[in-house]
């Protein structure tokens, strides 16, 4: 398995053998997730409204999973930015993460999914609470 290219290539490393997580792995994570979310009634409408190239959105999204979980330092955005405002309140993201947790179990080893759940957990708190702050408004 090579590594990915990476801004901390011995921490990679070290991830990718305590895991058995690969940017292989996270591309097949992401791509199987996403369609799910695709055929799901309560989260598809969400993204159908925003997401228009859902090729450069996987990409992306892959990026993402690979800086969080490997450290690869592969992405470069604002998440936060991007939830604040959209129409997704705790139903959304416990749907959200229940697809993510099971979608996780199956294509990660269980090291891997234990690593990119924990993830997951911890980020969908922050979005919330960022975008529970942002409806609120400066004042809060
Ligand atoms: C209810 C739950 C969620 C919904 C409905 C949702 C929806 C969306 C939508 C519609 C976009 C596209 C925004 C745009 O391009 O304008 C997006 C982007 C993104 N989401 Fe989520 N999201 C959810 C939860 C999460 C969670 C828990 C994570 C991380 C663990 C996450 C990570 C991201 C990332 C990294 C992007 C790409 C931002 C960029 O373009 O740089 N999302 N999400």
């Amino acid at each position: 398995m090579t590594a990915p290219a990476s801004l901390r290539p011995e921490m990679t490393a070290a991830l990718m053998a305590r895991t058995g997580l690969s940017d292989e792995i996270l591309d097949r994570l992401v791509r199987t997730f996403y369609a799910r979310v695709r055929q799901d009634p309560l989260l598809a409408p969400v993204f159908a409204a925003r997401v228009t190239d859902w090729e450069a959105h996987l990409q992306r999204l892959t990026a993402f999973w690979s800086s969080v979980a490997l450290m690869t330092g592969r992405y470069h955005g604002r998440p936060v930015a991007h939830h604040v405002g959209l129409p997704a309140g705790p139903d959304h993201f416990a749907r959200w993460l229940a697809l993510f947790r099971a979608t996780a179990s199956e294509v990660c080893p269980p090291e891997g999914a234990a690593h990119v759940i924990a993830a997951a957990e911890r980020i969908a708190l922050s979005l919330q609470s960022a975008m529970a702050r942002h409806e609120k408004g400066p004042e809060g």
